[in-house]
């Protein structure tokens, strides 16, 4: 699915703006239509008050040429009065498009029940261009404001134009080659948006790179700022060229298409001087010509930059139906036939679960059968890139499985509401977030109730920071629970990398006896003891919750020794379950796990 160039989603563009634009501010949207027309109404018809002061001097009108004098003296003052008031009108309407239109992109990516939006290249070609182009996005209803303005004087122009002679109507026709060739221009543009967004994306990725402490120091220990410096400069070459090569394509197809009116704009004069030598026309009419058709040129050419500028904007704007489309069609996808259970009497079951992964063809999970009984804690352990992370995001169904299913007591994770089934896990990431917050609030988001709740919210933050075992770190916190995380805010601090992922473990017991707890090497940056002691804890506290709601811990760790308490032990090579069972049932077996737990025991002999 790409945005495309039919009458029909240009047509749903606007509409999806204007309609933006009605929701965030109606009152401005209209006075800024009317600030507009009645600017450009007033501007044309300064050559018809021209025309009656110089026509009623011509034949010594005194009542006329006054009229004439305020018309000329009132269009020169209206003019500026409704330009300036109309801009100010916009300024404040683009402001409040820009807040709304990036409110709505943030509901919808925050929304999507799963994260391909994040990681299939196809999609954020899209939304990257949609960031680059926000400007584009809110300029959007101002410039369909002011297409609609020119049309206004184009009609106002047209008409005082034929009242001269009829013959003058056909000096707009003479633009229409300019108008015609916007469009096509603003297709140059959405290419040349798309051709360099890959170069772009990865032009930001080297600026992110040197901004962030952790690849700093490996810069400096590899000595790689040139080589860096280097790829940047490729990078923006590659997108100065891509531009520079569509800018002269549209600057030629400028030149040629405005010649066409420069030929209407001499033959229109030159007529009707010709009509005022063979008294058909008056001076007025001469000089009403000269000036209107001086607008007129004005008014195609301005109204040619303001088509191709709103076709930019609408071309943005096509960018942000994508993604409305996008939500709408993985909504629509989703169709909720049953609920998630309250306790787990059974177990989860996956069911030739494979996956591979949006834009590539290689599977990381071939065919995964796994049978997780309710209440037992269940470890994960593999190579890496052995699919472990992969599987854990199934679990939580951020990933739909590319075939087979995940079922929790027979009912299909599929087939319940996304929103619905998560209330009922909890996760803690490899990768997780950093959320600069509060403390009580970055670990009590894993909570949202909870955290809502003054009477009982600090109670469970506590509770929560002593299950990750991170009580330890409140005392180091000026602030305690209120101490600001992230050096960039006032009274901000860091964290060091186990502290980040303690209050991330700490999240994720904010929830109460979730049915399924996914704990992806939660503590692979804290010491080994550290975690072995953890999770002899949590396997207990498990096995209590367990015994009410049968919730089912799955815990994906590289230390052996942690792993060796789970109930069941899965391994997994190349996507595939190679073994499972208990720890002691593995090392009789004599198999991969026990291999592997050969080689890490003697490595800390
Ligand atoms: N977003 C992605 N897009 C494409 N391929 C991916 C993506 N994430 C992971 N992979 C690939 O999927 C495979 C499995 O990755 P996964 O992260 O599940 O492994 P893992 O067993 O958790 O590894 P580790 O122990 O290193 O964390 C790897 O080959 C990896 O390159």
């Amino acid at each position: 699915m790409t945005p495309d160039d039919s009458k029909q989603n240009w047509r749903r563009s606007a509409t999806l703006v204007l309609g933006v634009a009605w929701a965030a501010d109606p009152w401005r949207t209209a006075l800024a239509f009317f600030a507009l027309a009645a600017q450009v109404v007033i501007a044309a018809l300064f050559a018809y008050w021209l025309k009656l002061l110089i026509d009623a001097i011509a034949v010594s009108d005194g009542r006329a040429a006054v009229l004439g004098a305020c018309g000329v003296v009132g269009s020169i003052a209206g003019t500026s009065v409704f330009a300036s008031w109309g801009s100010r009108v916009l300024a404040g309407l683009s402001g409040r498009l820009r807040y709304w239109l990036n409110r709505r992109i943030l509901e919808i990516s925050g929304n999507l029940p799963t994260i391909d939006l994040h990681e299939t290249p196809e999609h954020l070609t899209q939304l990257e261009a949609l960031r680059r182009q926000q400007y584009q996005l809110y300029q959007a209803v101002p410039r369909l404001i002011a297409l609609l303005a020119s049309v206004i004087r184009m009609v106002t122009m047209g008409v005082l134009l034929a009242g001269v002679t009829p013959a003058l109507l056909a000096l707009p026709l003479f633009g229409i080659p300019a108008l015609l060739v916007s469009p096509w221009t603003g297709g140059l543009f959405r290419a040349g948006e798309e051709r360099t967004a890959e170069p772009a994306r990865r032009a930001e990725h080297l600026l992110e790179l040197t901004a962030t402490a952790g690849a700093a120091k490996e810069i400096r220990l590899f000595r790689i700022a040139g080589e860096l410096r280097s790829r940047f400069h490729a990078e923006h070459r590659r997108i100065r060229r891509i531009h520079h090569r569509l800018q002269l394509r549209a600057a030629g197809i400028g030149v040629v298409s405005r010649c066409f009116f420069v030929i209407g704009y001499v033959g229109a004069v030159a007529l009707v001087v010709s009509l005022a030598a063979e008294g058909r026309a008056t001076v007025g009419d001469a000089v009403l010509t000269a000036t209107l058709a001086g607008q007129v040129l004005a008014l195609v050419t301005g109204s040619a930059e303001t088509l191709q500028l709103t076709v930019q904007s609408l071309v943005a704007a096509g960018r942000l139906l994508y993604v409305v489309d996008l939500e709408r069609s993985v909504r629509d996808g989703v169709v909720a036939t049953a609920e998630p259970p309250k306790a787990l009497e059974h177990g989860i079951r996956l069911k030739g679960v494979s996956y591979h992964y949006p834009g590539t063809d290689h599977p990381v999970l071939h065919g995964v059968d796994l049978w997780l009984p309710a209440g037992q804690t269940v470890a994960i352990v593999g190579d890496n890139g052995a699919g472990k992370s992969t599987l854990v995001k199934i679990l939580a169904g951020m990933y739909r499985p590319s075939s087979g299913a995940v079922l929790f007591d027979g009912i299909a994770v599929g087939a319940m509401d996304p929103a619905e089934f998560r209330r009922h896990l909890s996760a803690c990431f490899q990768d997780h977030a950093r959320f600069e917050f509060l403390v009580r609030e970055t670990v009590g988001i894993g909570d949202l109730s909870a955290l809502a709740d003054p009477s009982r919210r600090d109670v469970a933050v506590e509770r929560a920071l002593d299950s990750a075992g991170a009580s330890d770190l409140l005392p180091g916190l000026a602030s305690g629970l209120d101490t600001q995380l992230g050096p960039r805010w006032p009274g901000g601090v860091d964290l060091s990398g186990g502290q980040w992922q303690k209050l991330s473990l700490a999240r994720a017991m904010m929830r109460f006896g979730p049915l399924l707890l996914l704990l992806d090497e939660p503590a692979s940056a804290i010491d080994a003891e550290a975690e072995h002691d953890l999770f002899r804890r949590w396997a207990v506290a498990s096995r209590q919750a367990a015994a009410r709601n049968g919730g089912v811990t799955v815990l994906v760790s590289h230390r052996l020794s942690t792993v060796r308490m789970a109930d069941l032990v899965v391994v997994l090579d190349k996507g595939r379950v190679a073994e499972a069972g208990t720890h002691d049932d593995l090392i009789r077996h004599g198999g991969l796990y026990a291999e592997m737990y050969r080689l890490q025991s003697s490595s800390y002999r």
